[in-house]
């Protein structure tokens, strides 16, 4: 194979690999088997190792984990990541319902979403690229985790659209995983992580990329914090946008009409809590215009159009 051969082999093997990777991780839907998908990544990897003249770093490669770095560099997020207030019953949620509507008046619609336990992260991408992953770290200061968070496959190298943006999502250890890992720790006398939202957190901090990679990490991006080059009037439509441009979001969201609604959705996903693949602490409501959100702004803390209901502790069963 000569050198022209071998470049427009390795274009149609990252090419592949990453409609593969997305079909497999993010739509749930692969269509090769995966004896198929590893011999067209180790046929990559034999490649670049030949042309390292050809190195690129969206290449699908590098999901398996680059060098290890000495430390994170810090990062400082364009849009603060703001923690949201807690509501811990009904009341509390029409209490803020309440406030609400005195904020913007009764024409006022939500969305509801899974609260999922994990690390709060954020993703930027230039011309549709992925450039730079971070901790949320104090909300404007976090720490530059890039090399790590190319390792969860379901975070997309390119989006289908060449837009500028900052996306933010929790990524997560589904419970499958969690077991598996402890298991394993516990047969080699090593300290246990206490919950998924812990070893997912211990995963991306650490400094060796390989380990990350190796922690079958995922993620669901539910906010956009930055956008250039679209626009959207709704949480809902950035969602749907979001799912569009290429990303995992959490399918379980859903419009409610008025606050009654969130109350009957919190309520029915206390009950189905348990049968989740993945942990979740309690759900996330926000008013759905985003006319309204600017209009409601934000107190020192915390957003006005959003609040957390927080599920009480699950009993573990030990
Ligand atoms: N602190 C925050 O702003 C959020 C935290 C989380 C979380 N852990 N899971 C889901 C959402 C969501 N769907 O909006 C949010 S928003």
């Amino acid at each position: 194979m000569n050198e022209e051969q071998a470049k427009e082999r390795i274009l149609e093997l990252r090419e592949m690999l990453e409609k593969y990777n997305y079909e497999y991780h993010v739509l749930d839907k692969p269509s090769v088997p995966d004896a198929e998908y590893d011999q067209l990544m180790k046929e990559l990897i034999e490649l670049e190792n030949n042309h390292p003249e050809l190195h690129d770093e969206h290449s699908p490669t590098s999901r398996v984990g680059g060098a290890v770095l000495d430390f994170f560099e810090k990062v400082e997020h364009t849009v603060p990541m703001l923690s949201l207030g807690n509501a811990f019953n009904d009341q509390d949620l029409r209490d803020f319902d309440r406030r609400v509507r005195d904020g913007v008046g009764s024409n006022v619609s939500y969305v509801a979403e899974l609260k999922i336990d994990g690390l709060a992260v954020s993703l930027t991408y230039q011309d549709g690229r992925f450039v730079r992953g971070a901790t949320r770290g104090d909300g404007t200061i976090g720490e530059d985790i890039t090399n790590n968070l190319k390792t969860i496959r379901s975070i997309p190298f390119k989006l289908k659209e060449d837009v500028m943006l900052e996306v933010r999502g929790e990524a997560f250890m589904p419970k499958k995983s969690f077991q598996k890992l402890n298991a394993h720790r516990e047969e080699e006398g090593q300290e246990l992580f206490a919950n998924p939202r812990n070893a997912a957190a211990g995963s991306l901090r650490q400094l060796d990329p390989k380990i990350a990679a190796s922690r079958n990490l995922d993620i669901f991006v539910y906010g956009v914090g930055k956008l250039e080059g679209h626009s959207v009037d709704s949480h809902d439509e950035s969602l749907t946008y979001l799912n569009h441009l290429g990303f995992k979001t959490n399918p379980e969201w859903k419009k409610c009409a008025n606050i009654e609604e969130v109350i009957e959705y919190v309520n029915s996903w206390q009950e189905k809590r348990p049968d989740l693949p993945y942990e979740i602490d309690g759900i996330v409501i926000k008013v759905n215009s985003l006319y309204q959100q600017e209009e409601l702004g934000f107190t020192a803390k915390n957003p006005r159009w959003a609040i957390a209901y927080k599920f009480p502790a699950e009993e573990v069963v030990t």
